[in-house]
């Protein structure tokens, strides 16, 4: 199963992802630069151009690159050649099996067992290469490295199972394909299931589906753990990527949020859902702003740690990109520590190798905390993870210049190269007196500071060079790491861990306590709204990137408060938004009419979705609905489910898709429209059920169907509407799609479900074919699909990629193991499945729809558009 259920995202992400520029020709063997002593990209330049003249040859080197890393001595002199060697060729692909999907276990014997023994004994294009091996790092192995590039897969015969095997589990959710350093932040963040945790800068979402994965592990089946994610991005194109993702995680315990990660709002939470313990004294029940347990902060950067997959960085590398970039990400880093609960964890990460981007924004981070967090010595940590020890000591460069020290920096440079990217951080009031009459002056005397017409020039002669002793840092940056693509064969990463000492300093705690008789949620809108007006009081901080004081948790606060409700913003937000995404039904969003109500400095609580061109987040409370929904299912009132639906539609009739949402995830999202909806949300929920449009469905006694995302949470508590199949007649339902109720091998079966309401209903896999008598506790191990009793067959309403994933997965469960259908009555069924209709088997277009209310294909492309990144509906 995909996820944590069955989900039909179709993995568009990986197509609209960065193309991986290597394209190795058929015998090239560089992916291992240990394997290729002459190979390198030029290599495969040669190649490449001889099967398409057209095509241009991409540089793969850098003289500044070369000069600027040598200088950061980023590694030792000796190994600076097998450094680059590596860098020039192509990066191994790497894949993690998702450890929520319910086959996980099987997936991995199927690699440790089958392929890693089948295709160590290929021999490829005549090389013997090392096929493929777990990453010894990862727990579990749940990661692996493949030596092949997808021209081998795709191309030789004897890899087509291995390539077939990759393509469906990557399509049905239960591999995920990502870069092995890519992996490594998570796994240092410690995250437990009762977890708080905010991914900053989380888009296209490899590193926040692991984070789900650690939220949910160990859950039973039909429970929710207590944490949850909030994934953020300011891109809502990535932002959409993102959504795609981890939907295939089926979770009802995120929310997508798209915004500044350094203006992140506040988000607030009951206190009564706080342990008692993180009260202050004297402090009661109320409302109190969300500080999480962990933060991931896996920044904007420069990228130079995937030049491997990316060699087109090559040509675009320089200095100052990583300089332009610093400012950023300290705002980034500082956003999220004060977000962070004391005592709570934050990862701070780039896939850069430049200390400007990493040391010194660690170290900048450290000065501006002033001693409220520190820096996590975590070298016992996944031991198997070769890395390097962070820098003490670097140098800026600006301009074909080396700085060493901030007093050197000449004044009209001093906004774009701060003194929080040295090593010492000390600004220019720090230095002496006698420092500041060195190079800045005898270039203002020179005149040569300004060109005069904007346009800085520095004069290289009179700054210093080359060969200057860099400032050493006091701070334990050697707790930072560093990977570097030799040590394992894998791209560069840099990550540091962070844990919260205290509160920063001149911190304004925002907890509002409800006065004793103030209970309703009028007054809880009242203080939260005059925590809001307290909030925006003026204050500001600065965006430059170069502040050199100390920013209070309060000063960022009221930044993103005065940011929020900046109209521009909201337009050019809703254009792009309104472009990439698509609304469920043509409903204008409440704000088209009412934007005007949202003015500057004054916020007005509204009862509809704030975000122009991003659909309102609304509770579903239409009762009449729900109750026929409970009933019609038996959903057992032990369940948390009325309070716990949203829709994304302003208008209750019209309502196609119900999410459910966790404990938490409606603590946040209740006080959200609350406080005005500072939260701009992409996506939350998981898509619990839709509404059946066809004919016949719109005759059902319930209108909502289970979808196949939500069915794995749901299972366990519906008590109605579930049939449990043999092996076999599981099996021909995958296979066949429709069957009628006579056609059951076991008659039982088809008569069962003829007894079955019109409607929506759940097929479950009998592991005991003999007692198919029902009542079987669903544990962890059933193998359910979501079905359409017809008035004369059971349909599949699963999707065709779906149906056979689990055929293959089957096939290696003991229960399958059964009798084959015999010849003529397998044709027979074929027959009457080809006269009737397949459900989602888009492949069989010579099939007609039948007369039972299952979907037909254009139902289905429906559903396979909305599960489309989009804002859900
Ligand atoms: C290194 S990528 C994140 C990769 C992601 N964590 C993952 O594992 O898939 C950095 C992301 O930051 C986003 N970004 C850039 N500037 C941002 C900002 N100011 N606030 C939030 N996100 C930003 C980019 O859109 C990009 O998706």
């Amino acid at each position: 199963m995909g996820g944590r259920g069955r989900s039909r995202t179709q993995r568009k992400h990986f197509r609209q992802s960065r193309e991986n520029v290597w394209k190795r020709p058929k015998s090239d063997d560089t992916q291992n630069p240990e394997n290729s002593s002459n190979s390198t990209p030029d290599d495969t330049n040669d190649s490449r151009v001889n099967r398409d003249p057209g095509w241009q040859p991409f540089a793969t080197q850098n003289t500044g690159f070369d000069e600027y890393y040598k200088e950061q001595e980023i590694v030792s002199q000796e190994e600076w050649d097998t450094f680059v060697k590596y860098l020039r060729t192509p990066l191994p692909a790497a894949f993690r099996i998702n450890s929520s999907s319910q086959f996980y276990r099987d997936i991995r014997l199927q690699l440790e067992n089958d392929f890693t023994i089948s295709l160590q004994a290929e021999d490829i294009d005549g090389c013997e290469v090392v096929a493929i091996k777990p990453l010894p790092w990862y727990p579990n192995n749940l990661a692996w490295h493949s030596n092949f590039s997808r021209n081998q897969l795709r191309k030789n015969q004897t890899l087509e199972r291995f390539h077939e095997f990759l393509k469906l589990e990557n399509e049905t959710g239960n591999i995920t394909r990502q870069e092995a350093v890519s992996m490594v932040p998570p796994l240092f963040l410690d995250v437990q299931p009762h977890h708080f945790v905010l991914d900053m800068c989380a888009a296209p979402g490899s590193k926040t589906f692991q984070l789900l994965e650690m939220i949910h592990q160990m859950t039973e089946p039909g429970t929710l753990p207590s944490g949850m994610v909030i994934a953020n991005d300011l891109d809502v194109q990535r932002c959409n990527l993102l959504i795609h993702q981890t939907k295939r995680m089926c979770t009802s315990n995120l929310i997508v949020t798209n915004h500044e990660a350094q203006h992140f709002p506040s988000c607030h939470l009951h206190r009564n859902h706080i342990n008692n313990s993180e009260l202050g004294n004297g402090e009661e029940p109320g409302i109190t702003q969300l500080q999480f347990d962990r933060v991931l902060c896996d920044v904007p950067c420069s990228g130079d740690g995937t030049l491997r997959k990316a060699p087109d960085i090559w040509r675009k590398w320089n200095a100052g990109n990583g300089n332009g970039l610093h400012g950023l990400q300290v705002q980034i880093g500082m956003r999220g520590i004060t977000l962070l609960k004391v005592g709570g964890r934050m990862i701070y990460s780039t896939c850069s190798m430049n200390p400007i981007e990493n040391e010194a924004v660690v170290a900048e981070i450290l000065r501006r905390c002033e001693g409220s967090i520190e820096l996590v010595d975590v070298s016992s940590e996944l031991p198997q993870l070769i890395r390097r020890p962070g820098l003490k000591k670097w140098k800026v460069r600006d301009k074909g210049v080396w700085f060493t020290s901030y007093k050197d920096v000449p004044k009209y440079r001093r906004s774009v190269v701060t003194s929080g990217m040295f090593p010492s951080g000390k600004t220019y009031e720090e230095t002496s007196e006698h420092d500041h009459e060195t190079v800045t002056t005898e270039l203002v005397e020179n005149g040569k500071e300004s060109t005069g017409n904007g346009l800085q020039m520095i004069d290289v002669s009179m700054v210093p060079t080359q060969c200057l002793e860099a400032e050493v840092s006091t701070l334990p940056l050697e707790r930072c790491m560093r990977i570097v693509p030799h040590d394992q064969n894998t791209g560069a990463f840099f990550i540091a861990v962070f844990h919260k000492l205290s509160p920063l300093s001149v911190t304004q705690k925002k907890t509002v306590s409800l006065p004793k008789k103030m209970n309703s949620s009028n007054a809880q809108a009242e203080i939260l709204k005059n925590e809001v007006k307290e909030d925006s009081d003026g204050v500001e901080i600065d965006s430059t990137g170069g502040t050199e004081g100390q920013l209070s948790e309060a000063n960022i606060d009221a930044d993103i408060l005065d940011n929020g409700i900046d109209e521009d913003a909201l337009d050019t937000d809703s254009n792009i938004m309104s472009k990439v995404t698509e609304k469920e039904e043509a409903q204008p969003s409440p704000d088209t009419k009412t934007g005007a109500e949202v003015t500057r400095g004054k916020r007005k609580l509204q009862i509809q979705g704030k975000w122009r061109g991003v659909d309102p987040v609304l509770f579903y409370r239409d009762d009449t609905v729900i109750d026929r929904i409970m009933e019609f299912y038996g959903i057992k009132e032990s369940f948390p489910f009325k309070g716990h639906l949203i829709t994304r539609n302003i208008d209750n009739n019209h309502v196609k898709r119900i999410y459910y949402i966790s404990k938490y995830v409606k603590d946040v999202l209740e006080l959200n429209l609350l406080a005005g909806q500072h939260l701009k949300i992409a996506s939350v929920g998981l898509k619990m059920f839709e509404r059946q449009t066809s004919k016949e469905g719109t005759t059902a006694p319930c209108l909502f169907r289970i979808s196949s995302e939500g069915l794995p949470l749901i299972l366990p508590h519906i008590t109605k509407q579930i049939l449990y199949a043999s092996a076999v007649d599981f099996k021909h339902l995958l296979q066949y799609k429709i069957i009628k109720f006579s056609d059951f091998v076991n008659p039982e079966f088809g008569e069962k479900a003829s007894k079955l309401m019109l409607g929506c209903c759940v097929v479950v896999l009998h592991r005991d074919d003999k007692d198919l008598s029902g009542d079987e506790q669903v544990d962890a191990s059933a193998v359910a699909i979501g079905c359409w009793r017809g008035r004369t067959n059971v349909a599949v309403m699963v999707t065709a990629i779906d149906c056979q994933e689990l055929l293959e997965r089957l096939s290696a469960l003991k229960a399958t193991e059964t009798a084959p259908m015999q010849d003529n009555s397998s044709s027979q069924l074929q027959l009457k499945a080809t006269e009737t209709a397949p459900v989602q088997d888009n492949s069989s277009s010579q099939l007609k729809a039948d007369e039972i209310g299952h979907k037909n294909d254009s139902e289905i492309k429906e559903d396979i558009k909305a599960s489309t990144p989009e804002t859900l509906g």
